[in-house]
């Protein structure tokens, strides 16, 4: 069946998945009130399309770091692939590498980020990580990402502790199923449980940095006074985020935080946002306040469960073709061609 919109692949996936996992994927923290933020950020906020400028020839592709993606729509990193499909995330590093876009591959991926890259030639993967109190287990980790042929680190900060998910709690998921395990974990004959420590602080980052050359991106950032202090550590991009509205609850919509943000980096390093990417014009107004690009986490899950590899290709090709007809009609030829003043606020 022929599916026309994001909002379809949730309905497909909603009907295929375990009701528990379904409501691990789709739910948040709290009240929800972020994770309905950050879509209903987007809506309110108008385009204001240019006419008559001559912009025939579109041009949608982005080099961050060093890697090439062909538009400006990454595959965020998102847990427990394997619970949606059973080839998990080899089938979204597959997809994500036929739409010629980054995957970041999570540290709580179900499959090993080693196994991944060799599943999906040519994919261009980044590896997220939550830093772990034991330095040395995290370096594995890092080690592990670095052979996989990884690009860059991305670390999440925002989880000093498990955000309250309170449907995870009703429906008792509080671990995989026996068959299932964050493969990245694995350390000798036992696999390590991911820990999340409020003991975390920029000096564990700037041991990261020692530790590999990577360049390292910072996740999870919604203050702007976070984003400077990042520049101090030699960070090489910083990721808006709220985590999907599933740590804390009532954090703004992400595309609200970004303006703030932009202007605390100043140009120094790109900023990339997450949260609430449902359209090809959520992409287009995140890009206009200054977003070097977006990252959708639910949609290539919705995909995966709808249709595996290629539901996650259809996504991916879905948001790419909405992208592109949306710069159209803003009378944009490239995504440069984007700026604030065509954002109106309230729509
Ligand atoms: C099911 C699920 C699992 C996630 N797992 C991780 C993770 O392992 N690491 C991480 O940094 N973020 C994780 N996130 C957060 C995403 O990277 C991203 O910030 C968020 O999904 C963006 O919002 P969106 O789902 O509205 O696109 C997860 C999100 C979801 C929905
Ligand atoms: C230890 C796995 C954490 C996954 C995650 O970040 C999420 O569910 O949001």
């Amino acid at each position: 069946m022929e599916r026309w919109t994001l909002r379809e692949f949730e309905a497909a996936a909603r009907e295929r998945l375990d009701p528990a996992h379904y409501d691990y994927f789709a739910g948040g923290a709290g009240d929800e009130i972020t994770v309905r933020a950050n879509e209903a950020a987007f809506a309110r906020l108008g385009l204001l399309p240019r006419v008559l400028r001559g912009a025939a020839k579109l041009q949608t592709g982005v080099t961050l770091l060093g890697s090439r993606a062909a538009m400006p729509v990454l595959v965020a990193p998102t847990a427990f692939h394997r619970l949606a499909d059973p080839e998990g995330e080899r089938a979204t590093a597959r997809a994500a590498a036929a739409a010629e876009t980054i995957m970041i591959v999570s540290m709580a991926s179900t499959v090993a980020v080693g196994d991944v890259a060799a599943a999906a030639p040519g994919a261009e993967l980044w590896f997220q990580l939550y830093l772990q109190p034991d330095e040395s287990f995290t370096e594995t980790v890092v080690r592990r990402a670095e052979a996989a042929g990884c690009r860059a680190l991305v670390v999440t900060a925002d989880s000093p502790v498990h955000g309250r998910r309170e449907r995870d709690l009703r429906n008792g998921f509080l671990d995989l199923p026996e068959h299932l395990c964050c493969e990245n974990m694995r350390d000798g004959d036992r696999v390590r449980p991911i820990v999340m420590s409020p003991e975390l602080s920029w000096r564990h980052l700037d041991r990261l940095r020692e530790m590999t050359s990577l360049p390292i991106v910072v996740k999870g950032v919604a203050h702007p006074e976070d984003a400077r202090i990042a520049l101090d550590h030699g960070i090489s991009a910083i990721m808006v985020s709220n985590h999907g509205g599933r740590q804390l609850d009532t954090v703004p919509a992400a595309v609200d935080l970004l303006p703030d943000i932009v202007a605390a980096v100043g140009g120094a390093v790109p900023v990339l946002l997450d949260g609430g990417v449902r359209r090809g014009t959520d992409v287009l107004k995140a890009l206009a306040l200054g977003a070097a690009a977006v990252a959708v986490g639910r949609p290539v899950i919705w995909g995966l469960a709808a249709g595996g590899e290629r539901g996650v290709a259809s996504v991916l090709a879905l948001l790419r073709a909405e992208v592109e007809q949306a710069l159209t009609l803003c009378g944009c030829a490239c995504l440069a061609d984007l700026d604030a003043g065509m954002v109106r606020r309230p729509c």
